[in-house]
């Protein structure tokens, strides 16, 4: 349980970022889907690291290999495994952390559980685990294809500067920089600022899904909310998340009610979800991510001895990770999503005699 996503539509990944290979093992996906290894890959592109400088320099060509469960274009309803090789590590370049702990990032804690600890990039606790979640979250896509069930999610806020809110239909399809030129702007001036300092900076990410059927979630420990909140803030760096308005503390309850007609409801500041059930609208929420941890300034720490230090790191990253990590967040909604649908279809009697009689 504690080294795997889902109840029906499960995935488990594998791997270090310093080691040979990253993967996941997708179980629980109908037989007789459409396999699209293009949409895989394409996903995969739209994470990878290497690409601008708004992202880590290590360059990895994330390309995915299908080792099973599907057949002549196919998925055969077994498990689903998909490798990726790990090709740019210099590994050397953490040679000066392997007995000290970088503020901010896993070093200490993974060193005070396990005693042991993988220093190389972070191990295992290196988000280049969630290029395998992009993996699985592809597979849940193709799923969701079949039900129009449509997953977006964009950078609306960096640095403490957001965009308006008409801006975000645009932010929702672009992982990147796809808003207004002024955000946009501001956004790149403070990247580049940061980035020339050596420091990093955190970000705010919109997510919608859109198509959804009334009736997904699983009351009272199965919450379509307290899964999704969960599947987030499982996510490296991810601090929080908020679904519906993320203003609605504020309002009062009149304010904040969504009123309901024979139409539907007349607003949607619930985020599509009333005691943990999708209530038909789209799901919409907010999802934030701290600062980068690993940044080039000199840093107080302590080593494995229990001495004073101080840090210098070398290595490769992000000045900002929510922009890559938006598409982490596509990517475990639709896992989410997937994995309420097949729960769904085993929670009425009526569903049931449908497929038996
Ligand atoms: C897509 C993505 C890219 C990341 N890139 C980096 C990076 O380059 N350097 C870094 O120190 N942390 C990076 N992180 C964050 C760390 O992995 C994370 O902060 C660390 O594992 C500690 O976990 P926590 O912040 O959730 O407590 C990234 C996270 C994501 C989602
Ligand atoms: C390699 C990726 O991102 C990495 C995420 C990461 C971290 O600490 O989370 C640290 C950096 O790499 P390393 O593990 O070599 O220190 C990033 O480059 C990737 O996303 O594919």
């Amino acid at each position: 349980m504690f080294n795997s996503f889902g109840e029906l539509f499960r995935f488990t990944t594998f791997g270090e970022s310093h080691g040979k290979a990253i993967g996941v093992i997708v179980d629980g996906v109908p037989a007789g889907l459409d396999f699209d290894e293009e949409f895989l890959q394409n996903e995969l592109d739209r994470r990878k690291p290497g690409k601008n400088r708004f992202a880590t320099q290590r360059k990895e060509s994330d390309r995915a290999e299908v080792l099973s469960g599907v057949f002549e274009g196919k998925t055969t309803g077994t498990p689903i495994a998909i490798v990726i090789f790990n090709k740019d590590q210099k590994s050397k370049d953490y040679s000066n952390i392997k007995d000290l702990f970088r503020p901010g990032h896993a070093d200490f804690t993974y060193w005070n559980k396990y005693g042991i600890r993988d220093y190389r990039g972070g191990g295992r606790s290196s988000a280049r685990e969630t290029a395998a979640r992009v993996a699985a979250g592809a597979v849940a896509k193709m799923l969701l294809k079949e039900l129009n069930i449509d997953i977006k999610a964009g950078v609306i806020e960096i640095g403490g500067v957001r965009a308006k809110k008409e801006d975000y239909e645009y932010a929702k399809t672009s992982p990147l920089f796809a808003l207004d030129e002024k955000a946009e702007e501001k956004w790149i001036e403070l990247i580049d600022e940061k980035r020339n300092e050596h420091n990093s900076l955190g970000g705010v990410v919109k997510l919608k899904i859109d198509n959804l059927p009334v009736g997904l979630g699983e009351p009272i420990y199965y919450k379509l909310d307290n899964v999704l909140a969960s599947a987030m803030v499982s996510i490296n760096a991810v601090k929080g998340i908020y679904i519906g308005n993320s203003e609605a503390h504020k309002l009062t309850g009149l304010e904040n009610n969504d009123e309901i007609t024979k139409e539907g409801f007349l607003s949607n500041n619930a985020g599509g979800v009333l005691g943990g059930i999708s209530n038909g609208e789209s799901v919409e929420a907010e999802i934030y991510f701290k600062p980068t941890p690993s940044i080039f300034k000199t840093q107080k720490t302590v080593d494995i001895y229990g001495n004073e230090v101080e840090v210098d790191l070398k290595g490769r990253h992000d000045p900002i990770v929510a922009i890559r990590g938006s598409v982490v967040v596509e990517a475990m909604a639709a896992c989410v999503i997937a994995d309420m649908l097949m729960l769904n279809m085993t929670r009425r009697i009526d569903y049931i005699k449908k497929i038996y009689q």
